[in-house]
């Protein structure tokens, strides 16, 4: 029986960062995806009544982002030094920062407003932020290497996923242009995609839109 088992949707969403983790860890887990329905009866029983959480040796820890932290600090997958785990930490939090910015259009439920805030988005929004994940990059080793030190951190997998999910379609390939745009993201995302652990993970996931 695999020691983690995570609790989410039939989505990558927020568990995806997760999944990608404990597999680049080489850890087996249990991967429960689970109905609005199911999640209704369990709801009121979660420790902040949402999705993801983590349950292990008898814990059980909400947040998506504690659990990724949790998880590769335990696996060495959060730099080696202070300075570096900072570095990461400055890539999750602008993670949630994009993520943010992509949440707010597409809960949008005017159609006009929407089409305005999608534009200004991909046309000013994203490219920022994409530009500032590119020079993160460029940091470490000319962004030929990793984000941090000489090996892949939890940095690496968040901007994986992201660019995963703006390549993937649900956001409209626009948005990913600026990404597309700059080779060294771009090769960055398929050194990512080859590591034997983690192209195990994308071959075997289950296919879903998000
Ligand atoms: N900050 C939390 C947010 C969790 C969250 O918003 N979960 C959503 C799914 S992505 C959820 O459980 N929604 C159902 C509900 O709130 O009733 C995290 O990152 O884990």
């Amino acid at each position: 029986m695999a020691r983690y088992k995570l609790t989410y949707f039939n989505l990558r969403g927020r568990a995806e960062l997760t999944r990608l983790t404990l597999s680049a860890a080489g850890q087996d887990f249990e991967d429960n995806r689970i109905s609005y329905e199911d999640f209704l009866k369990i709801k009121n029983d979660l420790p902040q009544n949402q999705l993801p959480i983590l349950e292990f040796d008898g814990q059980t820890l909400p947040q998506s982002l504690t659990i990724v932290r949790y998880l590769a600090r335990e696996y060495g997958l959060y730099g080696n030094n202070n300075l570096e785990s900072a570095t990461v930490d400055i890539v999750l939090d602008t993670l949630v920062d994009t993520y943010s910015a992509l949440v707010k259009v597409f809960s949008e439920k005017d159609e006009t407003i929407k089409k305005q805030l999608a534009k200004t988005l991909s046309d000013t929004g994203m490219p920022q932020l994409i530009s500032i994940f590119g020079k993160i990059l460029r940091q470490n080793n000319g962004g030929d290497g990793w984000i941090v030190g000489t090996k892949m951190t939890v940095a690496d997998l968040a901007l994986y996923t992201l660019f995963d999910d703006l390549t993937g379609g649900v956001y409209g390939s626009d948005l990913a242009k600026s990404f597309l745009a700059d080779e060294k993201l771009k090769s960055h995302f398929d050194r990512v995609k080859q590591q034997k652990r983690i192209a195990d993970w994308i071959e075997k996931r289950p296919t879903t839109e998000r």
